[in-house]
């Protein structure tokens, strides 16, 4: 409610289609209903860390698919991807001589926005996929319809891959795209000891790229949680959009609230980011600024496969970095999507995939992700540029 007592009306972009409201309803309620699926002590924890990498003294290391999918065999994968991070984590941490905060893209990764409503196959038109807690990749029309139930497994999924998580011996937090609001906003909860309010369903939440807008439920839903929140930031933001965020999601500036993740793409990055830097340093706003290199880098092939190249992103690591340097600001680290295994997504590396390999071992739901050997490529050459600095062209 606005202060004068009347309900605000909020924009809810790239919501899914839900057939029943009633279903819906009942969904709802049984999640409102279920335990939260991470501590507040925990959350409190993570942004704690988070306020020591935007002030300087740490790295935001975040990392996993573009979308979990449901299962034990990919929760096996989960595992794997997540011990590559730990590893990759220590990789920077020694270039970059700052401790590296890991964050799985994991536990609860399982919604898509999507540039698209459907998808066209063979004359064929359906729904497009947006992520199993919605419905699911098989192109057909009961699979593609969206099903409230998937988000009452996508709590189930996010509960067992969590309990893995925590058992293992580098443990990192959970973290996912904040876009289904039904989902979300039923996992809120407020301690009735200290009043204060959190997201249940992962331990750091973000706002993607479509679905920032100022006036939108999402925005309002990182407004009144205690956890930290990431925004993405894309090439069409402008200085005063950032502005108008950050006073929005972090009024009273509580250091570790805000991670502002720019994916801007290697070809615009030196172009974009000086501006949007300027602009937000010199409001004196605590806030850490991550680089995802790899949403601003997608490329469709002529057949139609999203495809990034290690080139690019490594690219835009180094301005982002050479960026930051200039300005005196901190490059408070990456964002990657990657798997730790042997796909053939993306372009190039130590071991190089090449164009013809793409078909062989492509198994993203979503975007194309970094393989283990990629994946380690980036983790030292990163290292190299927060070790040596990068000059700006
Ligand atoms: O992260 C995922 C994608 O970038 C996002 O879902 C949009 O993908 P699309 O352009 O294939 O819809
Ligand atoms: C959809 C994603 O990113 P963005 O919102 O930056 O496009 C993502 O991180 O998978
Ligand atoms: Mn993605």
């Amino acid at each position: 409610m606005t202060p004068g007592g009347t309900a605000r009306v909020l924009r809810a972009d790239q919501q899914p289609d839900w057939p029943d409201p009633d279903h819906l309803h009942r969904v709802a309620a049984t999640l409102r209903s279920r335990r939260a699926l991470v501590a507040q002590e925990e959350v409190d924890a993570l942004r704690r860390r988070l306020a020591e990498a935007a002030a300087g003294r740490a790295l935001l290391l975040q990392g996993g698919p573009c979308a979990e999918i449901f299962g034990a065999p990919a929760r096996h994968e989960t595992e794997q991807t997540m011990a590559m991070l730990g590893r990759m984590a220590s990789t920077l941490s020694e270039g970059a001589e700052l401790p590296v905060v890991a964050v799985g893209r994991v536990a609860g990764q399982y919604a898509k926005p999507r540039s698209r409503t459907t998808e066209q196959r063979h004359g064929t038109v359906l729904p497009a996929y947006r992520g199993d807690a919605v419905n699911g990749t098989g192109f057909s029309a009961r699979e593609r319809a969206a099903d409230p139930d998937r988000l009452l497994r996508a709590y189930d999924e996010s509960a067992a891959a969590l309990r893995r998580l925590r058992s293992m011996a580098q443990w990192c937090y959970s973290s996912h795209e904040a876009l289904l609001l039904d989902y979300e906003n039923s996992l809120v909860r407020t301690d009735p000891d200290t009043r204060r309010t959190y997201a249940s369903s992962g331990h750091m939440l973000w706002i993607g790229e479509r679905t920032r807008h100022p006036d939108c439920a999402h925005v309002e839903l990182a407004a009144r949680v205690n956890n930290p929140f990431g925004v993405k930031v894309g090439p069409s933001a402008t200085p005063d959009d950032l502005l108008d965020l950050i006073t929005r999601i972090n009024p009273e500036r509580t250091p570790g609230k805000l991670t502002l993740i720019t994916r801007l793409g290697a070809d615009r990055i030196e172009d974009v980011l000086p501006a949007l830097v300027d602009k937000v340093r010199l409001a004196e706003v605590p806030v850490l600024w991550v680089c995802d290199p790899m949403h601003g880098n997608t490329n469709v092939t002529e057949t139609g496969t999203k495809t990034r190249s290690v080139a690019d992103i490594v690219a835009e690591i180094r301005a982002f970095v050479g960026i930051h340097r200039q300005l005196g600001t901190h490059p408070g680290g990456l964002h990657l999507e990657m798997t730790a295994h042997a796909v053939t997504e993306c372009l190039g590396g130590t071991e190089p995939v090449r164009a013809e390999d793409l078909g062989k071992n492509y198994t993203s739901a979503c975007d194309p992700r970094l393989n283990a050997g990629q994946a380690a490529d980036v983790a030292s050459l990163a290292a190299e540029a927060w070790a040596h600095g990068w000059t700006r062209r």
